[in-house]
């Protein structure tokens, strides 16, 4: 079980978001030398399957976001048949609820000591007030980020992923106890795209982060091996 980042490759994960598993090896090549661990996310699991693991764990610890999300014995058996894969870290959606996750805990235990880290997804960094509004939460993302976040660590999860703008928020609340994991990194110059609410890199480390989650503006650089060693370097280690 992976824990908090001690090694050299300091808090980088690369999200590897491509259909293409030649091209997700390749880009997990040219990253690995400055990143943690490599996000295996849904679109290359929807394309690739669970071989993409395997080959992706031969660069880099493997993080696997298929933020799961089912009735509790549903999401129980995904745990089941996915621990053995050898992931580092597996999400979940807080919003399931405590019996989910609950669930989730008891079948990932079951896989041993090697069992992936559960992560909860509280919030999806994508989503402003308005389109939480839309789903009908009232009161915006902190507030909804940090009760999703209270209840999902009681359920039984083992940390956290939020965006950069709960982090120092979650850590006055909850201490130390949960692993953050944090999309929603932009390094200065880059474009948004989707995202709703990021900061850059070194304020997501400095405000708490363990983890940050960056796609795009490293895949989508000149040379996403420089890109990845830069936002490294600026993390200062
Ligand atoms: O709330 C969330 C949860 C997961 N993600 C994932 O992180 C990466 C971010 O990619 P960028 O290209 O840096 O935007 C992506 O794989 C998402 O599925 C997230 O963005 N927000």
């Amino acid at each position: 079980m992976l824990h908090r980042p001690t090694g050299p490759k300091g808090r980088l994960i690369v999200a590897l978001d491509t259909p293409r598993l030649d091209q997700a090896e390749a880009l997990a090549g040219q990253v690995a030398p400055s990143a943690g661990l490599v996000k295996l996310g849904l679109e290359l699991f929807c394309a690739a399957g669970p071989p993409a693991l395997a080959r992706l764990a031969a660069h880099a610890p493997v993080f696997l976001d298929l933020k799961l999300h089912d009735i509790p014995n549903t999401v129980a058996g995904a745990v089941g048949s996915l621990a053995p894969l050898g992931a580092s870290m597996l999400t979940l959606h807080a919003g399931g609820g405590p019996a989910m996750i609950t669930a989730a805990r008891k079948a990932a235990e079951a896989a041993g000591p090697a069992r992936p880290i559960l992560l909860a997804v509280t919030v999806l960094t994508s989503m402003d007030a308005e389109q939480l509004g839309a789903v009908g939460v009232a009161g915006g993302p902190a507030q909804q980020v940090l009760r999703l976040a209270r209840m999902a660590m009681a359920a039984g999860a083992d940390g956290l992923v939020c965006s950069p703008r709960e982090v120092s928020l979650i850590r006055d609340a909850l201490g130390e106890a949960p692993m953050l994991v944090v999309p929603g990194i932009r390094p200065v110059g880059s474009a948004a795209g989707d995202q709703a609410r990021i900061a850059t890199p070194e304020d997501a480390v400095a405000a708490g982060a363990d983890w940050i989650v960056v796609g795009r503006p490293i895949t989508e650089a000149a040379s996403p091996a420089a890109a990845a060693a830069a936002i490294t370097a600026s993390l200062g280690r």
